[in-house]
């Protein structure tokens, strides 16, 4: 059984749209949005998928979400086939963490290649959970999202020397850091030092859920990306549909 989010009461958050982010940006693909987080960054911009009344963890925007109406349970079978219906051969796992359902993923991805043995299969994860073994293989791409330290969590919590090691020298990992300012770049870059990322897997982008602090923090970012010969990503999705669900 999976733990998904919702678009509405009830309703899955499985949706056709762009990949906004990363890699693959501008590739139609079918999303599957997890519930549920191991972390609870203060920006985040999914908190439906954890803020739950009763959890005493901060986040910025100070609501609590009810689990009933965010929340919901779905057979892989269900899930599968909702997205076989959207027609694309890529699909985007995300969350909340995915990885924490690795189980019910692995059920779920089982059943897509079954139908289309050519899916593309793309998962973000915060970096922190390795795919057990029944799941690793069946993955093509991680997009790769360790949080430093303005998210609010515990550096010993957020990053795993291991696991980031581990997906450092996976060449289907791309590492993907949320930026605020020039400090957390400055952090990324410290962290692609001590782990060796090679520049063509990682990715600066800019902390914002509106269209004028996207742009306003790639006029620095843009520069320092070039300046270090990494690669910056842009939230496409958040130009074209603002920061809702389902898109
Ligand atoms: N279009 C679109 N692209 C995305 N890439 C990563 C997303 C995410 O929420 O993890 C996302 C999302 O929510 N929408
Ligand atoms: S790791 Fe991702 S989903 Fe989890 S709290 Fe942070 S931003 Fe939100
Ligand atoms: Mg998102």
């Amino acid at each position: 059984m999976l733990t998904l989010a919702t678009i509405r009461p009830g309703e899955p958050e499985i949706f056709a749209s762009l990949q906004g982010e990363g890699p693959s940006v501008g590739r139609p693909s079918v999303f599957i949005r997890l519930s549920r987080c191991n972390l609870a960054c203060v920006w985040c911009d999914t908190a439906y998928t954890w803020h739950f009344a009763g959890d005493e963890r901060p986040h910025r925007d100070g609501v609590v979400y009810e689990r009933a109406g965010n929340q919901m349970q779905m057979h892989e079978e269900d899930a599968a086939a909702r997205i076989l219906a959207l027609g694309s051969d890529r699909l985007v796992l995300t969350g909340g963490e995915p990885l924490l359902q690795a189980p019910a993923v692995a059920r779920l991805l089982v059943l897509l290649r079954r139908d289309r043995p050519n899916f593309h299969l793309e998962v973000e994860t915060n970096g922190t959970i390795a795919a057990p073994a029944m799941l690793d293989p069946l993955i093509d791409q991680f997009n790769v999202s360790p949080k430093l330290s303005h998210s609010g969590n515990a550096p010993g919590l957020a990053l795993n020397p291991e696991r980031l090691r581990t997906y450092a020298d996976d060449p289907r990992a791309f590492f993907k850091f949320v930026v605020a300012d020039l400090q957390d770049a400055e952090a990324a870059l410290a962290l692609q030092r001590d782990y060796s990322i090679a520049s063509d897997r990682l990715f600066l982008m800019p902390e914002g859920t509106d269209s004028s602090t996207l742009l306003q923090r790639m006029q620095w970012l843009a520069p320092f990306c070039q300046q270090h010969g990494i690669r910056l990503s842009d939230r496409q999705h958040i130009h074209l549909f603002g920061d809702t669900r389902g898109t």
